[in-house]
């Protein structure tokens, strides 16, 4: 049955609502990105842009390098983004335009994030690039879906039972990255490590500049955390919500950050900017290789 036009809506070219992009704009592999100016900055590596398309903070450009297509895309910040950006990438893969309809045969898209967070551990270092094995919600996104069946539930009923939370109705999601795409980064430039994505920067990371979180000590009891000799590395705002997204919808998922935020030592990068090329740069040397 074809979707109606409150559900799956397009504009009046017939570009995807918030995305505002065609199904022929995407590639197969996507590389997504908080910051809109993080858009240019991956594809001025491409050798050539076949498209540039832009609606509020989405901001697309698709294109080739070493013979090979990609796209680039930003989300904005927090994983609200991630629910439109997920949901519209997929339906730019896999529903019909025409027709309304949902194809008989599913792609599976490549979505690799490559941003920014803040470490959670004194010896990850700013300017270390970190891979995100693991990604732990406490946005709450996923639950407005049906998604006990992809989670790691040892792991989670592990943070459940180790963290209180009280009566704010905040429910743990856990998700385990792509294992195909964790393969292609499997080398000592990067670390290892477990994401816990929040859905705000200031008191949903423990800041406290003049309203007190209602969390006492979060970022250090976080850090505390132990499952098996593994621990949350690091903190930031969508991984957790691309990888239950990505699952959920049959896409793979993997997400790079590099730390900008020491929140044990209080250092943030003199070279934040550097930071991220660095991780651009390296991120493709290994998303282009076949
Ligand atoms: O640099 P990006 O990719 O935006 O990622 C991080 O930076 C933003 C906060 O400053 C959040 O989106 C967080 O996840
Ligand atoms: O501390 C930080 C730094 C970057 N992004 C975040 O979400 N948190």
């Amino acid at each position: 049955m074809a979707f109606s036009a409150s559900e799956l809506i397009l504009n009046a070219d017939g570009s995807i609502y918030h995305l505002n992009l065609h199904p022929d704009d995407i590639a197969d592999t996507i590389m997504v990105v908080g910051d809109p100016d993080r858009v240019p900055a991956i594809s001025r590596h491409f050798d050539s842009i076949e498209v540039k398309k832009t609606k509020r903070e989405f901001v697309t450009h698709t294109g080739h390098l070493g013979g090979r297509r990609f796209t680039v895309l930003s989300t904005g910040i927090g994983t609200g983004n991630i629910d439109i950006v997920l949901n519209e990438l997929d339906a730019l893969a896999n529903i019909d335009f025409k027709t309304g309809e949902i194809k008989e045969a599913k792609k599976s898209l490549d979505i690799i994030r490559i941003g920014t967070c803040g470490g959670l551990q004194p010896d990850i270092p700013v300017d270390t690039f970190l891979l995100s094995k693991t990604g732990i919600g406490l946005d709450g996104l996923l639950h407005f879906y049906d998604c006990e069946d992809i989670q790691n539930q040892g792991l989670r009923d592990e943070i459940e039972a180790k963290f209180d939370f009280g009566t704010s109705g905040i429910r743990p999601y856990v998700v385990d990255a792509s294992k195909k795409l964790m393969a292609r980064f499997d080398e000592n430039r990067i670390r290892f490590g477990m994401t816990l994505t929040n859905i705000g920067f200031y008191g949903p990371q423990g800041r406290n500049l003049r309203i007190a979180p209602r969390f006492e000590n979060l970022v250090g009891s976080l850090a505390q955390f132990d499952f098996e000799g593994r621990q949350i590395t690091n903190l930031e705002m969508e991984t957790a919500a691309i990888y239950g997204l990505a699952r959920l919808l049959g896409h793979q998922a993997l997400s790079l950050n590099v730390v900008l935020a020491n929140r044990m030592n209080g250092q943030f990068s003199t070279k934040p900017g550097e930071s991220i090329n660095r991780l651009i740069e390296f991120s493709l040397e290994h998303i282009t290789a076949s």
